[in-house]
């Protein structure tokens, strides 16, 4: 005698079941992102004396550019330069003990020493005494800004190079030590730490950002049947629900980072309206648009292991816009499932869950040039007389946070974008200085222009180790073309250099030019230079088909379609002890859809199980009575029943197998 089966449902249980690509953990959610945390509290009675040093940073409004201010070349320009909330400026001390207010160029500085000790001459413990001093220091090296550059540079004597270094020890930690600083030298895992925590946030977030989206849930269907005068047995009337809301992804121009997402990181399209009587069908729910900056990259989040996820879109060109998750179809309403068999249906189906997932994003400047080189090299004063950009100059490094873009235009028609980057440490690609948050901005760029300091002791060993960084970050970095600008010129030490660099880089092969960017000698030659070397790879690079291939940016949303509608008939059954677990995205989905307040839905719930083999195959593997039978967000428990032989097909049939057991 064959034994028959029958599943008997219990209770949906409720861990929600995703879909492969929806596979975040929904903890994540309450998740807090790791960030160096000190209490508000703690910062209040802290009560060890901090440096009273006034911020060097510009206010917002001097930091965005001015398109009054036209330079030889500049037009336009737009800046990244953002002045940080005072919160990210307090560090804790390197004394986990005590908790200290930092100044971020403080901080800086203090890495730099450490790695141009010879440059900048290491940081003397008995000279970073008292805080009145140092806050003294401060106002002094604040006047050696670019506007008066000409009295602090003229060849400065011996003494006067004396106060530079004096000039910079203010911005060294108060009560930093050498010892410390040994430590960082080694790479070891407290230089990665300290990294860590000497980012402030709004440097972490103005290039990357961690976001949730959710499409809309699409709305129920509902039950209901037509009543009305003269119309007997008016059947049923029960309205589908409406679609959820769409999640697209767009390119705003007006962006020019991700910090708007620092603050609001949840996106959540509309639900659908559930159905309702006289056949009436939800509305649509609302659609949520999320607008990014021209060049993000648009990452699956991963977990913790710091793996980069899969990438899903980048987001190139202003207006794009990408369908990237498709709202949860609407529940069918009783009307829908009227059938020859089934005249009164008394079932309706709950809408489709919306998709949710958490993505990474990031920005990668879409700049046709890159000024790149070590810090106070002299980055930004170039892309200062060249563009009308204008980028924080200061005598000291690290300057620069955050990158700045500038318009170079030459003509109507000839125009380039110019990013002046941080400056990189010897390093970098490790994480050290600034380096590594930036370096990733160099990728877009397509011709650099690396600056060495001229006045530097070995402009030869910084322009090395600032190439050996971009080629350790990205080997693909170090085949781009390039250019070389001494800087500086106007200062006798490098003047002497000159012919040596010159003469040692030409020998590698490289294209040098020399020019003192604070006096615009030599700028006109390095950016025309930069210009055809743009033009050459534009024209090498040029793709003989054209553009013609579209892009398809709706890939995302077709392939989460694709898998929803995976056929019910894939499923992959596993067992885990007494419980047998089938897995497939139709099944799940159909699970998920189910509403099972309505009695029709369990006989069709049993019959689908029946039809798409589930049930056979359960038996194949060995299921018994008792055993737990899991199908999505449904726990059920397997009852064999002996009364029935075969496996009738009929609904009606299927129905007298049914016995509700609940689970010991
Ligand atoms: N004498 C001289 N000084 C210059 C020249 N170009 C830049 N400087 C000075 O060098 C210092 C650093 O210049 P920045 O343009 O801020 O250097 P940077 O490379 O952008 O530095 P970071 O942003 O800190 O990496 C400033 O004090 C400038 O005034 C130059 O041609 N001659
Ligand atoms: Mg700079």
């Amino acid at each position: 005698m064959a034994t028959s089966t029958s599943i008997c449902f219990f209770a949906a249980h409720h861990h929600f079941l995703q879909p492969a690509i929806a596979s975040q953990d929904r903890n994540q959610r309450r998740k807090r992102p790791q960030q160096q945390q000190i209490p508000r509290s703690k910062r209040r009675n802290n009560n060890i004396p901090s440096p009273k040093l006034k911020t060097k940073s510009k206010s917002l409004e001097e930091a965005v550019p001015s398109l009054a201010r036209g330079g030889k070349y500049g037009l336009e320009a737009t800046t990244y330069a953002r002045l940080p909330p005072k919160d990210d400026f307090i560090l804790p001390s390197l004394d986990s003990s005590a908790f200290n207010e930092v100044k971020l160029s403080e901080l800086t500085q203090k890495i730099s020493s450490l790695n141009f000790k010879d440059k900048y001459s290491v940081l003397d413990k008995d000279d970073s005494d008292d805080d009145d001093d140092v806050g003294e220091e401060f106002v002094e090296v604040e006047n050696i800004g670019f506007d008066n550059y000409g009295e602090q540079f003229e060849f400065p004597s011996q003494e006067e190079e004396e106060d530079y270094v004096v000039g910079n020890q203010f911005v060294g930690l108060g009560n930093s030590n050498v010892e410390e600083s040994s430590d960082f030298d080694e790479f070891g895992e407290e230089e990665e730490d300290y990294k860590e925590k000497g980012v402030p946030a709004v440097m972490r977030c103005f290039d990357r950002a961690k976001i949730y989206v959710k499409a809309g849930d699409g709305g129920n269907g509902v039950v209901a049947f037509r009543r009305e005068k003269f119309v007997p047995y008016g059947g049923p009337s029960g309205g589908d629900g409406g679609k959820g809301g769409n999640v697209y992804v767009e390119v705003d121009a007006e962006m020019n980072s991700l910090l708007p997402f620092r603050k609001n990181i949840h996106f959540r399209a509309g639900r659908g309206s559930h159905g309702q009587g006289s056949k009436q069908a939800g509305a649509k729910g609302e659609s949520i648009i999320v607008k990014v900056a021209p060049g993000t990259v648009v990452r699956e989040a991963t977990g913790k292991g710091g793996e980069e996820g899969k990438v899903l879109l980048e987001l190139l060109h202003p207006g794009q816009r990408a369908l990237l998750l498709p709202g949860g179809r609407g529940g069918r309403g009783n009307a829908s499932f009227k059938s020859g068999t089934n005249k009164v249906p008394k079932i309706a189906e709950k809408g489709e869950e919306g998709i949710d997932m958490w993505l990474d994003l990031e920005l990668k400047l879409v700049a046709d040039v890159g000024i790149v080189g070590a810090p106070n090299a002299g980055k930004s004063t170039l892309l200062s007389v060249i563009s009308a950009a204008q980028p924080q100059i200061a005598n000291y490094p690290f300057t620069t946070l955050l990158p700045n873009l500038g318009v170079v235009s030459f003509d109507y028609d000839a125009t380039m974008v110019v990013a002046d980057l941080p400056g990189l440490l010897e390093g970098a690609h490790r994480g050290f200085g600034l380096g590594h948050e930036f370096l990733r901005h160099t990728e877009r760029c397509s011709v650099l222009i690396h600056v060495v300091d001229g006045s530097g002791e070995q402009p030869e060993c910084e322009f090395d180790a600032v190439r050996l960084e971009l080629e350790l970050f990205n080997p693909e970095l170090s085949t781009k073309p390039f250019l070389v600008a001494y800087n500086k010129m106007d200062l006798p030490e490098a003047y002497e250099r000159w012919n040596s660099f010159k003469d040692n880089l030409e020998a590698r092969g490289f294209r040098t030019f020399c020019m003192s960017a604070a006096n615009r000698h030599g700028t006109d030659e390095v950016v025309t230079a930069a210009y055809q070397l743009l033009k050459e790879k534009v024209e090498v690079n040029k793709d003989p088909k054209g553009w013609a291939e579209p892009v398809n940016m709706n890939y995302v949303a077709e392939r989460v379609r694709k898998q929803r509608n995976a056929s019910i008939s894939d499923f992959e059954i596993s067992q885990d002890g007494g419980s047998w677990h089938v897995v497939g995205a139709g099944l799940q989905r159909f699970v998920q859809m189910t509403n099972w307040q309505y009695s029709e839905s369990m006989r069709r719930f049993q019959h689908v199980l029946d039809a798409c083999g589930v049930n056979k195959s359960l038996i194949k593997l060995g299921v018994k009575e008792g055993d737990k039978v899991v199908v999505g967000e449904m726990e059920m428990i397997w009852h064999d029943s002996n009364d029935n032989i075969g496996t009738p097909n009929t609904k009606k049939g299927l129905a007298g197998q049914i016995k509700y057991h609940l689970p010991k």
